[in-house]
């Protein structure tokens, strides 16, 4: 007779290999919206939510990184081993469910045959199941449950229907259920041990699981194409032009009706107040401040639209195996890329997902270069001085040169991320050989409109988000120092002139006049330091102060006559390296472990800026 213990379940943990769907799961169980996505490394942090049963219990989920192995080797792998052994007492969970792709079943079987080991209550969920069974796929539930001695049940993350059994499952656990009692014998496997659970996992394969004659190699033939060295650049660089060009060329009207409701709020408002201070700070600081950096969201989202689209279709752990060679040569893991990649929605969730790499050499460059890439922040700095002063030329007939200008850009920031590894590599770490990059490529799937729709409308409310706390606070500021003190009566300059904003301004324009920089431009530069976006909105404020209320949210045309080439391709070179916000800057202190890191990259992005600037403003002028 077997030992038993009676609990009621009330904390389960998700555990699986990476890209299993556990955030899917996570999802559907609990009704949150978490970031999904087709490569591994998505989560790097573990996440809660509470699951209603159907009988109405409620549970507690968490949500882990992925992990092949107990055995962690990285810190995202780390904090799934430490709540699966029990070592965070707050997260400590009542159960384990497993979670397998069922159309991946060596490695997930094997990290259940080590799961076994820990003697935790335990159940196996076969997710996928619906693609599993499209490729003809027969798993037998009930074998492989007897094998296991744990409850085994099939699942589709996806679709309602299919999540029926589990969740009939998870109603029985909640009631008080008898668990067999086991000991934990998990210890830090060997590479023996961990040969020897995988012929387990495959003995349990051979019994339970039959698969058709006829695999199915659609992603094999696919991706003859899309993994070959020469076609396979070349289509991932097409792919990246066309993002860049629609920017540009889908962007416009909706930015169009952003503006000039905006401007219609504005005169509206100057209507019914008529001039005077409260009007000027509303008019002038808020609608000009704000709106000016809410109108580029059309934009943000275009770029997000894109990004979304290739990660759900499983496309970029190809890019990563193909920019593979590239970024070795310079010292960049191949696990670096998608943090890398991640950094252009923000240096921030890059940086963490830096976790995925074990080793420390390789995650300290990465979280150092990732801020080079062009964060979504940048993109309402770059298009309004693109948009002011490149002409929207067609090159070659079709390519808009403003696209083209945008593509350099982020190339630049590439490349120059790049660059700054190998100037890592040789003067840190000098002789360490580069380990060797795995990285399971996933399934092509057709991406899920409703994640890309759940993923965009976060984006939207986190930009929303920021344009009325961050962007709203320094638009505040920035128009109190632009308004105050107030012109004396018998004044003869515009008003800005004689206030703090002038007088800030002025101080720190020296130090800018070598690359071009005006004094306007210099008192923007500091409450950008808070994000990026803040400083089309210090500029819009500035020079609608300074302009008259017309000049407001036409920041891009007031530029254009006030600013020369020089200087606006100098702004631009600033803000390819420009030190990043002040949160990355704290996310750096805290993923890398030391203030030490966080002074390095800003005083190294700083001292790239300046450089970038001078050289650039100086060969303008000369040309
Ligand atoms: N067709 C189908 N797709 C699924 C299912 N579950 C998850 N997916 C998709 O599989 C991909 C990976 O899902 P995630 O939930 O991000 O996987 P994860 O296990 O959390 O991955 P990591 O966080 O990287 O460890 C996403 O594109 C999901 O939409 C399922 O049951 N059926
Ligand atoms: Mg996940």
């Amino acid at each position: 007779m077997l030992d038993t213990t009676k609990q009621a379940v009330r904390r389960i943990a998700l555990v699986g290999a990476p890209n299993c769907g556990k955030t899917a799961l996570f999802n559907a169980l609990t009704g949150s919206r978490q970031k999904v996505g087709n490569y591994a490394g998505v989560t790097v942090e573990r996440k809660k939510g509470v699951a209603l049963t159907p009988g109405g219990r409620s549970l507690e989920i968490v949500d882990l990184p992925g992990t092949y192995s107990l055995r962690a080797r990285s810190p995202d792998e780390e904090i799934t081993r430490d709540v699966v052994l029990d070592r965070r007492p707050a997260d400590t969970p009542d159960l384990l469910l497993a979670v397998a792709d069922a159309t991946n079943l060596r490695s997930a079987f094997r990290l259940v045959c080590e799961l076994v080991q820990t003697g935790k209550p335990l159940v196996l969920v076969l997710n996928m199941i619906d693609i599993a069974r499209h490729r003809g796929i027969e798993i037998e539930t009930d074998a492989l449950s007897r094998q296991l001695g744990i409850p085994v049940v099939a699942a589709c993350a996806v679709r309602r229907a299919q999540m029926a059994d589990l969740w009939q499952l998870l109603d029985q656990l909640s009631e008080t259920h008898t668990f067999a009692k086991r000991e934990n014998n998990w210890s830090e496997p060997s590479a023996t041990q961990l040969r020897n659970l995988q012929r387990e996992a495959d003995r349990l394969i051979a019994q339970a699981v039959r698969y058709p004659e006829k695999p199915d190699n659609l992603t094999t033939r696919i991706d003859s194409v899309l993994l070959h060295p020469v076609a396979g650049l070349l289509v991932l660089l097409t792919v990246l032009f066309l993002m860049f060009q629609a920017v540009f060329d889908w962007a416009q009207p909706p930015m169009d009706l952003i503006t000039s409701g905006f401007d219609t709020i504005g005169t509206l408002i100057q209507h019914l107040l008529g001039p005077g201070l409260v009007e000027s700070f509303l008019v002038d600081g808020a609608i000009a401040g704000v709106g000016s950096v809410v109108s580029f969201l059309p934009q943000i989202l275009i770029m997000f639209l894109f990004i979304l689209l290739l990660e759900d279709l499983g496309y970029m752990a190809r890019a990563a195996f193909l920019m593979d060679r590239i970024m070795g040569g310079v010292g960049l893991h191949g696990r670096a890329f998608i943090p890398l990649l991640s950094s252009f929605a923000c240096a921030i969730p890059g940086i963490m997902a830096a976790r995925v790499i074990d080793n420390r050499r390789d995650r300290m460059t990465t979280i150092l270069v990732a801020p080079l890439m062009t964060c979504s922040a940048r993109i309402p700095i770059y298009t309004l001085i693109i948009a002011a002063f490149i002409p929207a030329h067609r090159v070659a007939g079709f390519l808009s040169l403003q696209g083209l200008v945008m593509f350099g850009l982020y190339a630049v920031g590439i490349v120059s991320a790049l660059g700054v590894s190998l100037v890592a590599k040789l003067i840190f770490w000098r002789n360490q050989p580069a380990p060797p990059f795995m990285l399971e490529l996933p399934d092509y799937k057709l991406p899920r409109l409703k994640n890309v729709l759940i993923a965009l409308m976060t984006r939207v409310k986190m930009f929303l988000h920021r344009a009325g706390t961050t962007i709203f606070t320094m638009t505040v500021v920035i128009w109190f120092l632009a308004t105050f003190p107030m012109a004396p009566a018998n004044a003869t300059q515009p008003a800005i002139f004689y206030s703090f904003a002038a007088m800030i301004g002025h101080l720190i324009e020296p130090l800018l006049a070598p690359i071009g920089f005006t004094w306007q431009m210099s008192v923007a530069l500091v409450p950008g330091m808070a994000a990026r976006e803040v400083v089309v909105a210090a500029l819009g404020t500035v020079y609608s102060i300074q302009g008259g209320a017309d000049a407001a949210l036409q920041v891009g045309h007031v530029l254009a006559s006030q600013w020369t080439l020089p200087t606006a391709l100098s702004f631009l070179a600033w803000y390819i390296f420009a030190p990043q916000c002040t949160s990355t800057l704290a996310v750096i202190k805290r993923e890398a472990g030391g203030a030490r890191w966080m002074w390095l990259s800003f005083g190294y992005m700083l001292a790239l800026a300046y450089v970038a600037s001078f050289i650039v403003y100086h060969i303008a002028l000369a040309v």
